[in-house]
């Protein structure tokens, strides 16, 4: 973490002039790692995999530019939003360094070079949550609760040890070999401290807490808690909880919070989410709660590990090779942080929360490493102002109230241990830098790098009580976030600067021990691995895919629609400023500008709304589940047909495509698929440890276990339902789909075991009339032309045009004259036959709009068909998973 940057710097392949070639390699402590191909793109950049040249060892490599690449309006700006990403960017590689735990992507390395960063992760290989959602719909419950275990536990780690992730989603987590799950995506993250506020209102609009859209300050765990209810609805419905094409209508849902629960839902994880989607933090359920929610237990008898280590109350002296590499969080210097811990050892808080820990431990009430959390009526929620007064309460309260000595008692604590934690974890191994980490079953432990951010980038970062913070400022970042960029955590400040001890609270609850005894594993219950057969991995006898057609195909393009270049367009306000009436949200072209993504700051809004004078439909980064904008976040457009199906409420993204995909059709292809087989894939029964044993040791002894034919035969059989197998020859299949690629005018190639994929608009621009125009506030008009369904292979919807609604200024995505009313109305029938549902416009031109995909035709092994797989690469979510839907109606499986 400290400083290092030069040599940082100079460990990367070399770098010149203002022209930056495109890198092939990158040189780092752990080795030489050729960059290889792009296996996925987020707002800060490409995600490449790479492989190390000595041991051939893979990993994928964040690569994110040091420059913005969004417009700005002024150099001051850039300058900000550049700051601002150099620290977010530092902090995330100086967080994921020091995290060591099994459900959370561990890094390999960190190189920093003139133009960018590269950071070195573990690759996760095993997909991204949101591709099995979107290809396979809900998970079973028992499915779901082992992921939600796995994200619970990671939780707990990150905060545990003050660490707050904030842009907990379904895409953030992957999907490992082994099937448990990897959180990704620290860039949100930061340090928290329970007596502090955090004032960046970050986060994705459909994951983001209530209080963050309302510009509240807050904590931290609350706004995870929050986001991890999120992603529990998705996983076991399909959708997500809040959605709606307008934005302020949105908002109005989140901060409302009223949840349909399909009727399937179990009473026991109806509650679960119930509790954690609360719109009022205090009111919500803590972690604590969560770990021992008897859903959350089901079958395991406990709540799930936390992988922290044993740790002891600490005491002086300190450690100076910890205190040494501790400088990197922009703590301070070395001698400062000395201090610092060294009054909050000696503080009489601290000694009394020694003291009450003690008494817990003798009394049994908890254990020293703080494993289990505390039992009590979950149903029951307790007032905080109760809590607050607890002392000897059970460890988990302890952790929430801050007073626990070892875990989440301030964020200068949190990372001393986790420093030294790693220091011993190096220590321990013969070979320096291997850090052997908890993992999962098989995996390789990490050789993590003494990681040596550079000092500029830890320049008066908000980590952590640093001077010169102000509570709102300009993001570079375009994520799906709400708003706000450096927090303040104010109590700690005042601390700090009053060397005022904060008031002790008092002893309260009592809780009955824990179990410890879990009844299964949690790495052992590999519940994505279902139905899975060791039996035939291999099937030599399936022809090999035809042809290689490298170039990519450039289907016709047609029809248009429009877009206005728009600074703001980026933005997610905390408050839609204008909160319209209902008859004039109605998703239209026009005015259903849902950003879904990306997020700035509050003060960035309110300078563009005066500014303009007008309100701007923020829009957020792409998110799962919902009709996204594409990566960049803009401009949605309504969609008529997706209003007419869901009518007031309106119908969940991933419902219908839950139905469309899988049970739209289910009954016929079911009835068609048994009359064809003895086996369905629903009814294959579970499979044992021993079946999980089985194939995990095939499946490593096969490495890639790849037929001839570049096929791989897949064990994930429970992901597929009966639209995303086929029992027809391979040949057939893929005429298929290129048959419909054709049609919806997608661009491919095909690669090893499938097709490599590009959909991407036509733009047509016209010259800015004025300045106002170029800046993307006057009349600049740019037609954007998605591809839709070509020659026959599909009809147009006939969905009565919307009428055109008044223009807008908060949401309406371009200013259009009637002509172009008309060709954008065809271009977004178009696009709906072309699984454009809606379609979202980019404030940004060239490769943000572009949806990049990949289709494999793998081996589904027991039953002996061929399944279709969809991975993401680049793009709008939404985008893709109608782009998916589509295809997968299209190819009529
Ligand atoms: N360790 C990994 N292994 C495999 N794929 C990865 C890994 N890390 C990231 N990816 C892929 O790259 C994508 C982008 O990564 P990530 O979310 O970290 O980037 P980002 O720029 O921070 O994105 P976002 O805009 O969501 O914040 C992921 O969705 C995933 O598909």
């Amino acid at each position: 973490m400290p400083s290092s940057t030069a040599s940082n710097a100079t460990r990367a392949t070399s770098t010149s002039g203002t022209n930056v070639r495109r890198r092939t390699t990158v040189d780092a402590t752990t080795g030489h790692w050729d960059l290889g191909k792009t296996i996925g793109a987020g707002s800060m950049g490409k995600v490449k995999l790479a492989r190390n040249k000595e041991t051939g060892e893979q990993v994928a490599v964040k690569i994110v530019p040091r420059q913005s690449t969004d417009e700005h309006r002024n150099a001051q700006d850039r300058e900000r939003a550049d700051h601002s990403k150099e620290v977010r960017t530092a902090r995330e590689a100086a967080i994921v360094t020091l995290v060591d735990h099994p459900y959370i992507c561990g890094m390999r390395d960190v190189v920093r070079t003139n133009y960018h960063w590269y950071m070195l992760f573990e690759y996760v290989n095993g997909g991204q949550m949101l591709d099995y959602i979107i290809s396979h719909g809900r998970l079973k419950e028992k499915q779901a609760r082992k992921f939600g275990r796995q994200i619970a536990s990671a939780l707990d780690y990150c905060h545990r040890n003050s660490i707050v992730h904030r842009d907990l989603k379904i895409e953030n987590i992957l999907i490992s070999k082994t099937g448990d799950i990897k959180i990704i995506d620290f860039g949100l993250s930061n340090t928290f401290s329970p007596k502090g506020l955090l004032k960046t209102f970050c986060g994705s609009l459909y994951f983001a807490a209530p209080e963050l859209l309302q510009a509240k300050a807050y904590t931290g765990p609350e706004v995870d808690v929050w986001s991890f209810g999120i992603v529990l609805y998705v996983l076991v419905c399909g959708k997500v909880p809040f959605d709606d094409q307008s934005m302020p209508q949105l908002h109005a849902k989140i901060k409302k919070g009223v949840v349909e629960y399909p009727p399937w839902l179990s009473a026991e994880c109806k509650n679960l989410i119930a509790r954690m989607l609360v719109t009022d933090p205090a009111q919500r359920a803590t972690l604590a709660e969560i770990l021992v929610h008897p859903w959350m237990t089901k079958g395991f008898g406990g709540p799930p590990e936390n992988y922290l280590p044993p740790r002891k109350p600490l005491q002086l002296p300190l450690d100076p090779r910890v205190l040494k590499k501790m400088d990197g969080f922009d703590f301070g210097t070395a001698e400062y942080i000395e201090q610092q811990l060294t009054k909050i050892v000696q503080s009489e808080e601290y000694q009394k929360s020694v003291v009450a820990m003690e008494r817990r431990q003798q009394s049994g009430l908890a254990d020293s490493q703080n494993k289990q959390s505390g039992m009590f009526d979950f149903y029951k929620r307790r007032k905080s102002t109760t809590s607050r007064d607890t002392l000897t309460g059970p460890s988990s309260e302890a952790v929430q109230l801050g007073t626990d000595p070892l875990n989440a008692y301030n964020p200068l604590l949190s990372i001393y241990f986790l420093v030294k934690e790693k220091i011993e974890r190096e220590e321990r191994e013969s070979n320096p830098g291997v850090l052997s980490m908890p993992r999962s079953p098989g995996e390789k432990p990490l050789q993590l790098p003494d990681l040596q951010p550079p000092a500029a980038a830890y320049t008066n970062t908000a980590a952590y009580e640093m001077a010169g913070e102000a509570p709102t400022g300009g993001r570079s970042r375009p994520r799906a976030r709400t708003h706000g960029e450096d927090e303040l955590q104010e109590d700690a400040k005042k601390a700090r600067s009053t060397n005022r001890v904060p008031p002790v609270p008092s002893p309260a609850i009592v809780l009955p021990p824990p179990d410890h005894t879990p009844v299964k594993k949690e790495s052992a219950a590999v519940g994505l691995l279902r139905r899975l057969s060791t039996r035939r991995h291999k099937d030599p006898e399936r022809p090999a895919p035809a042809a290689t057609n490298d170039a990519y195909t450039t289907p016709r393009k047609s029809f248009s629609m429009r877009r206005q270049r728009d600074p703001s367009a980026n933005r997610l306000q905390p408050e839609p400023a204008v909160e319209k009436p209902a008859e004039l949200l109605t998703p239209t072209p026009e005015r259903t500008s849902l950003g879904r993504s990306t997020s700035v700051s509050a003060a960035e809004h309110s300078r563009d709304t005066s500014r303009r004078g007008v309100s701007e439909g923020s829009s957020v980064r792409p998110t799962a589940m919902t009709p996204q904008p594409s990566r960049r976040g803009d401009r949605q457009y309504g969609d008529a047909s997706s209003d007419a199906e869901t009518s007031g409420s309106r119908t969940m993204p991933l419902t219908s495509r839950t139905k469309s995909m899988g049970h739209g059709r289910k009954e016929s292809f079911q009835a068609r698929r048994a009359r064809r087989m003895d086996t369905r894939t629903e009814d294959v029964p579970e499979e044992t440890d021993q079946d999980l044993r089985e194939v995990e040791a095939v499946r490593s002894t096969n490495g890639a276990s790849e037929s001839p034919n570049g096929i791989k035969p897949v064990y994930l059989k429970g992901l597929f339902s009966v639209s995303t197998t086929s029992s027809k020859p391979l040949a057939v299949i893929r005429t298929d789909i290129i048959r419909v690629l054709k049609q919806l005018g997608v661009e491919y190639r095909e690669i090893k075991g499938g097709f490599s994929c590009r959909h991407a608009p036509s733009i047509d621009m016209e010259k800015p009339k004025d300045d106002q125009a170029a800046m993307g506030y006057g009349s600049h008009r740019r037609k954007i032309s998605f591809g839709g369904l070509m020659g026959g292979g599909n009809t147009e919807p006939t969905t009565p045009t919307p009428p055109r609604p008044r223009r807008d200024n908060s949401y309406t995505a371009s200013d259009s004259s009637d002509d172009d009313e008309e060709r954008r109305v065809r271009g977004q029938q178009h696009n709906r036959a072309a699984g454009e549902t809606s379609t979202h416009v980019q404030s940004d031109l060239g490769e943000g709009m572009v949806l990049k995909f990949e289709i494999f035709v793998v081996k589904v092994p027991l039953l002996s068909l061929h399944g279709i797989q969809f991975k993401k690469v680049d793009g709008g979510t939404w985008q893709y998973k109608n782009m998916a839907q589509t295809i997968l109606n299209e190819l009529k499986l």
